[in-house]
């Protein structure tokens, strides 16, 4: 059976933003798996100095949705255009146990075009807006989740793309951590950059430019 979404869901622009470029534009993006449709003709626009919100239930589509938008995934219809550099920070932190914080800026850094200092010095900078100040040679295995998940986050940052896209980035965070990760998010808007976020805290939502709401029986426009 096809349990399909109802009808076409998403975002785009709204009055007073046409002026800035757009970085993400995915439109008309249609997922199924095996016979469940899981995205039903979403648009999604996020432009420059903007940060929107995926939100919806648990099986919505939003790490789906991301997932197509950063192409790590096809939608069986619609298209995703970026325009830019992007990084994507996984639900699931994509770190190894094996390697110190350090060795992996200096790993995602250089594959960004950083040499070692540029690296280490913006990975250091970043985990210090996240209240994580790197002392010492810890391997990754040893750090908590949520000092783990702050290495997710940096390492997602640390190219200094023009779309950001954060899957519940903020998981294990403590109060601080994730007080601070939302004023990173507000100060990536102020330098320019496309932000989105999957998240469940929906009392950010009044301060973010565009909500897309996946839950099933919503599926219209919010903004
Ligand atoms: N590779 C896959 N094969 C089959 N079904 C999948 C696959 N990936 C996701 N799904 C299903 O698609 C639906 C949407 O999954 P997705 O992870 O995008 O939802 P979500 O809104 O991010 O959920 P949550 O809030 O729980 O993180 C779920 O029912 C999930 O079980």
């Amino acid at each position: 059976m096809d349990d399909s979404v109802g009808s076409p869901q998403g975002v785009v622009d709204g009055a007073g933003s046409v002026d800035r470029r757009v970085v993400l534009e995915a439109r008309g993006i249609v997922k199924r798996y095996k016979r469940r449709r899981v995205l039903n003709g979403v648009d999604l626009v996020v432009r420059e100095g903007e940060v929107a919100a995926i939100v919806g239930s648990n099986g919505a589509g939003k790490s789906t949705m991301l997932k197509i938008c950063a192409g790590l995934l096809s939608p069986d219809k619609g298209r995703v255009m970026v325009a830019g550099s992007l990084g994507y920070c996984p639900q699931n932190a994509g770190v190894m146990g094996f390697l110190t914080p350090e060795e992996h800026f200096s790993l995602f850094g250089t594959g960004r075009g950083l040499n070692f200092e540029e690296a280490d010095r913006r990975g250091r900078k970043l985990a210090g807006e996240l209240d994580w100040e790197i002392s010492g040679k810890v391997l990754v295995k040893d750090l908590s989740g949520g000092v783990r998940q702050k290495l997710n986050v940096v390492l997602s940052a640390l190219g200094d793309p023009d779309l950001l896209l954060l899957d519940e980035p903020y998981q294990g965070f403590d109060h601080g951590s994730y007080v601070d990760f939302w004023r990173s998010v507000w100060s990536w808007r102020e330098a320019g950059k496309a932000v989105v976020v999957v998240t469940h805290m929906l009392n950010q939502l009044d301060q973010v430019d565009r909500v897309l709401d996946l839950t099933p029986e919503k599926g219209r426009r919010h903004q």
